[in-house]
């Protein structure tokens, strides 16, 4: 690697207006405005290193202001110092002795580490001219294990366990690579079951879903109880009881009306029910799965490797949605991936947000080549947003990612559209204040 230095780092408040048309809408999260605290590395080559962490409209300032803050030690560094330990990297950005009192590892400050390793793995891949996915494929155990922070996660999982899951992931790796050049790697639709949709809405995305290719589908629940049966109805009059149908309640209920509804859910046997209660609740995951007897899945508001393991400990999933923003980018999620390999229990990645789904399909990849190495209950979320305002977008086929091919990690975004919709100053969101004649108090301060 030739020496890059980083001379300069930017950050943008970028906001998409999804809540209009209850693009991402759910029983909590009502009007979603798909949103990004967005990272660029400027470095002395010219190659630029882009990063992202997923927020919802509001409090994108409050993560740009935490990058601007923890992304100080790294202006002046070369790729090569950044990358040399990429453990330490993660350490540091984690562990300053004052920030870490507002996590640690958790909330504002870690979305905003999430952002600054993204754009570090995107700058990395780059200067290799290799995918994500290839980058971590052709490192070696020992490299690999160099990215993970095993303070917190070693009762569970040792470095030795990760030496020897990666090891033995170099078994027959070729062959699955050529197998995913043929096929794509397996995926599931969320666009066809917004909260915000209607039942005709409803009927018409899936038949266009079902006539793309799609077999699997999810679908918002955590409304009334019968608008949530009478909505399942629907999905299983259109895809018929072959096809998969998940349903996802993003943390309505308390533990106990969670098991009542989702053994009412149970008649439209839903392959799995998502995020039941409240992410943090371990032990509320765990009773619900036991006592609900559906497939319990949770990952995307889980805000580090800690949750995780507990959550492997506790059985209380049988699907490990991790997340490419919520965690400390792809260090945290190898060791994750690393963890539910060793507890048996399937990956299938979060991506209902913007970038997530051109993150997250590198991590699917490289746990099927190198980790699991298994596609079996594995599926890669899709939803059908955004991805225009992608440089290298994510392309799907009959219901299945192609292999990224594009150095880098995936989720730069075109320079017009970080114009257009950086907030509050670029022209869609002044259109929108010149529009309503108002302005939020928020944003006043903010301007
Ligand atoms: C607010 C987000 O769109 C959320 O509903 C996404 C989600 O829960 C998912 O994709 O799963
Ligand atoms: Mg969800």
């Amino acid at each position: 690697m030739h020496s890059t230095t980083i001379t300069q780092v930017r950050v943008i408040d970028l906001r998409f207006p999804t809540s209009r048309d209850h693009i991402g809408s759910d029983a909590v999260n009502v009007d979603p405005d798909y949103s990004a605290a967005y990272c660029i590395l400027e470095t002395d080559s010219g190659l630029e290193g882009h990063g992202l962490t997923f927020t919802l409209g509001r409090g994108t300032d409050l993560v740009v202001s935490a990058i601007q803050h923890i992304s100080t030690g790294i202006r002046g560094r070369t790729l090569e110092e950044l990358t040399r330990d990429l453990n330490a990297l993660y350490l540091n950005l984690t562990g300053d002795t004052q920030f870490r009192w507002l996590g640690p590892e958790k909330g504002v400050i870690h979305l905003a580490v999430s952002a600054v390793l993204n754009a570090v793995w995107d700058l990395y891949a780059k200067s290799e001219g290799k995918p994500v996915w290839a980058l971590l494929a052709d490192m070696t155990p020992a490299e690999i294990v160099r990215c993970i922070d095993f303070r917190y996660i070693s009762d569970a999982l040792s470095v030795e366990d990760a030496i020897e899951l990666l090891t033995r992931g170099k078994l027959g790796q070729s062959e699955r690579l050529a197998q995913l050049e043929r096929e794509g790697y397996p995926a599931y639709t969320t666009s066809v079951g917004w909260f915000g949709f209607s039942d005709d809405k409803i009927r018409t995305l899936c038949q266009q879903a079902l006539s793309e290719g799609w077999t699997h589908f999810k679908l918002k629940v955590g409304g009334a109880e019968q608008d949530d049966l009478r909505r399942g109805h629907i999905v299983r009059e259109q895809i018929g009881w072959t096809n998969k149908l998940m349903v996802d309640a993003n943390q309505r209920w308390g533990v106990e009306e969670a098991i009542r509804r989702t053994r009412l859910l149970a008649e439209l046997n839903p392959w799995w029910m998502e995020e039941p209660t409240s992410p943090d609740d371990i032990l509320g995951h765990a009773r619900i799965r036991q006592e609900s007897g559906v497939r319990i899945a949770t990952g995307e508001h889980c805000h580090n490797a800690v949750m995780f393991k507990q959550l492997l400990q506790a059985e209380a999933i049988d699907v490990c949605q991790i997340d490419s923003c919520r965690v400390a980018s792809v260090n945290e999620n190898l060791a994750i991936l690393l963890m539910a390999a060793k507890f048996g229990v399937p990956v299938c990645p979060h991506a209902g947000g913007v970038g997530l789904c051109e993150y997250v399909q590198h991590l699917s990849v490289f746990d099927f080549l190198s980790v699991s190495c298994s596609l079996e209950n594995r599926v890669i979320e899709y939803v059908d947003h955004l991805h225009e305002h992608f440089v290298a977008p994510v392309a799907i086929r009959r219901g299945h990612y192609l292999l990224p091919k594009a150095p880098g990690y995936s989720a730069q975004i075109l320079p017009a559209s970080l114009a257009e919709f950086s907030f509050p100053y670029g022209q869609t969101w002044q259109a929108s204040s010149e529009q309503n004649g108002k302005v939020d108090e928020v944003h006043i301060i903010h301007a």
